[in-house]
């Protein structure tokens, strides 16, 4: 069955018993629906972005000025959407970007992504400050294939514990994430004093890990107070550096990524460093307010690393067709960011599964339409720029 066959599955439910979708395939009623049922707090904090909202506009905004050029009496009809990453064959060039604390948009969090994610055979990126453990996200995840996302501690145990336990729980592929060593200033925040982490919420990581229990008098049950105060300075407030980089190498046997790069200088580092691969995103505009959008900061680190890094991308991707404009322009795969959270607002895991589908589906129609039948065809010049 191909990813385009969604449409058609919709369309014959529809004549047939008269059913309509399950959930909206448009993202922006999605996201609407889930505003509803989240209320402000929760909301917020999903769709909220740092500063004036300029970067998060302008990730959209640098999408809206590629359009692509369809080609005519191309056979496109059979089409091939599979990738290989690190070694690994994915049907889909896209993969669930790490998104924490996602206990606050529906009780199953994590678990009920993964379980999305692999039913249809697309890695879901665990983060470090998920609220469920690394552990039980694993189980969720069954056979599907899974990356563990590093938020890297100013604590060497930790750190090494939290890789030896990825590893042990089968995550394949190590994202380390460099762009929020300290939160952004993100106004809707701090107008409704919303932040779960301070209450101790979504950190079943931090909170299940031995080496960090190893620092407590008390367990995080008992003293949630002196957990947090542990936790905090550990994971937030100071940057890494470079040379750091060599602690994660010797203690993790698989791919690295690097993710939050945004310079064709930074990445040619990453190469230097032995790193694989980066993710080129600012966080969906959530940390540097006035930042470059992550669509123009692509095809530069992609021409500047060429066949040294697996080059992925993430921040403002809506659509299949957006997902086709990032390939194009030299990404890998692409991570999708907010939209499958409004999905898993809406209807947990089946609400994932709904989103990806629509959004593989559109993706695969879309490459049809253009003229392409397999991801690797695609170059810069399959897109104009206004
Ligand atoms: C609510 C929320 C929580 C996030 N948590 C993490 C996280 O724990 N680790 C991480 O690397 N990125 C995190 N991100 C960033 C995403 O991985 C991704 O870079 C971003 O959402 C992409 O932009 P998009 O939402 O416009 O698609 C988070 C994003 C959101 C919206
Ligand atoms: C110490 C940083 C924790 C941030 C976790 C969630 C996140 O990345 C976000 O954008 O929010």
């Amino acid at each position: 069955m191909s990813f385009a066959d969604f449409q058609q599955e919709i369309y014959v439910n529809g004549l047939l018993t008269g059913a309509l979708p399950p959930h909206s395939v448009d993202p922006a009623v999605l996201e609407e629906v889930a505003r509803r049922r989240l209320g402000e707090g929760p909301y917020w904090y999903v769709a909220g972005s740092a500063g004036t909202g300029a970067t998060e506009r302008a990730n959209r905004e640098a999408f809206g000025r590629r359009r692509i050029v369809p080609r005519m009496l191309v056979d496109a009809t059979e089409r091939d959407l599979g990738v290989e990453l690190f070694g690994e064959r994915l049907p889909a060039p896209v993969l669930l970007a790490p998104v924490g604390v996602q206990s606050i948009v529906h009780p199953e969090g994590e678990l009920a992504t993964a379980r999305a994610a692999a039913s249809l055979g697309v890695p879901s990126i665990l983060s470090t400050m998920a609220s469920h453990t690394i552990e039980e996200v694993a189980a969720a995840a069954g056979e599907g294939p899974r990356w563990f996302q590093l938020y890297w501690p100013h604590d060497d145990e930790v750190t090494v514990s939290l890789l030896s336990r990825a590893r042990k729980a089968g995550f394949t592929a190590l994202v380390v994430t460099l762009d929020t060593w300290t939160l952004g200033w993100r106004p809707h925040d701090l107008d409704l004093a919303y932040l779960p982490f301070l209450r101790g919420e979504g950190l079943a990581i931090p909170f299940s890990d031995p080496a960090f229990l190893a620092g407590l008098e008390k367990s995080p049950q008992e003293d949630l107070g002196a957990a947090v105060l542990r936790w905090a300075p550990m994971f937030n407030g100071r940057a890494h550096t470079w040379d750091r980089l060599a602690l994660l190498r010797d203690n993790w046997d698989g791919p690295i990524v690097l993710k939050g790069i945004q310079s064709a200088d930074d990445a040619r580092r990453a190469a230097d460093h032995g790193m694989d691969g980066v993710v080129v995103s600012n966080h969906g505009g959530r940390q540097v307010d006035g930042a470059i959008a992550s669509l123009d900061a692509l095809e530069p680190v992609a021409e500047a690393v060429g066949d040294r890094l697996t080059v992925l991308f993430d921040s403002g991707v809506r659509t299949g067709a957006d997902v086709l404009k990032a390939l194009a322009l030299g990404a890998r795969a692409v991570l999708l960011g907010r939209p499958y959270l409004w999905g898993l607002a809406c209807g947990g895991a089946d609400g994932v599964r709904h989103v990806l589908r629509c959004l593989l589906a559109e993706l695969d129609i879309s490459m049809g339409l253009a003229g392409h039948r397999a991801v690797a065809g695609l170059a810069p010049d399959c897109l104009e720029v206004r």
